[in-house]
């Protein structure tokens, strides 16, 4: 998916099962009408609006997929940038697809800690920019497989590094779904 250059546990994360329901029209390219109801959806959803019909889309899906297996399945999603918006685009949303899907509900098992500031340097220069805590409940991942959500895939990165986070802890990643997928033209 990305460039040459990377951890290769990241190739190794990319070369799984990765389901895009959506093509994603970045706004720097003019959109039809269709493109339109697709970056409305996409920008909903981020706001925690219109989670009970994707949730529908995501677990007839997910049952799709995975048949009689589904019901060992942990269904996690990468948080959002704080908890405030965390909670707003995915508790719903989890429940609603686990309660469809049957699958095993992660969301209760994450937490992200305010938008901390970091010092980054590069270059010899030193930038403070805000980074994300996400808190595992490690045991709760240990020994089971996971499926992801994400809103949004572009290069793939987020969803990477969130599941060689998980797989540290002993979880083994199925795969991702995102509900758009950024076309790069
Ligand atoms: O890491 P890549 O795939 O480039 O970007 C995807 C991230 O960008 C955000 O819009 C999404 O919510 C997702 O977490």
């Amino acid at each position: 998916m990305a460039a040459m250059n990377v951890n290769p546990k990241y190739k190794k994360q990319w070369s799984k099962l990765m389901f895009s329901f959506f093509d994603y029209l970045p706004m720097k390219y003019e959109a039809n009408p269709r493109e339109w109801q697709i970056r409305r959806l996409i920008w909903d959803f981020k706001d925690g609006k219109r989670s009970l019909q994707v949730a529908e889309i995501v677990a007839r899906k997910i049952r799709e997929t995975f048949g009689s297996m589904t019901e060992k399945i942990v269904f996690c999603c990468v948080p959002a940038s704080s908890n405030e918006k965390n909670v707003k685009r995915y508790k719903d949303f989890s429940d609603e697809v686990c309660r469809l899907a049957g699958t095993i509900n992660a969301f209760d098992h994450i937490s992200v800690e305010g938008e901390r500031l970091a010092v980054h340097e590069y270059n010899g220069t030193k930038t403070v920019k805000n980074a994300q805590v996400i808190n595992f409940e490690e045991a709760f991942f240990k020994g089971t497989q996971v499926l992801i959500f994400d809103d949004v895939i572009t290069r793939g990165f987020s969803y990477a590094r969130f599941a060689c986070a998980l797989e540290a802890f002993g979880a083994s990643v199925l795969g991702g779904f995102f509900l758009g997928r950024t076309l790069l033209k």
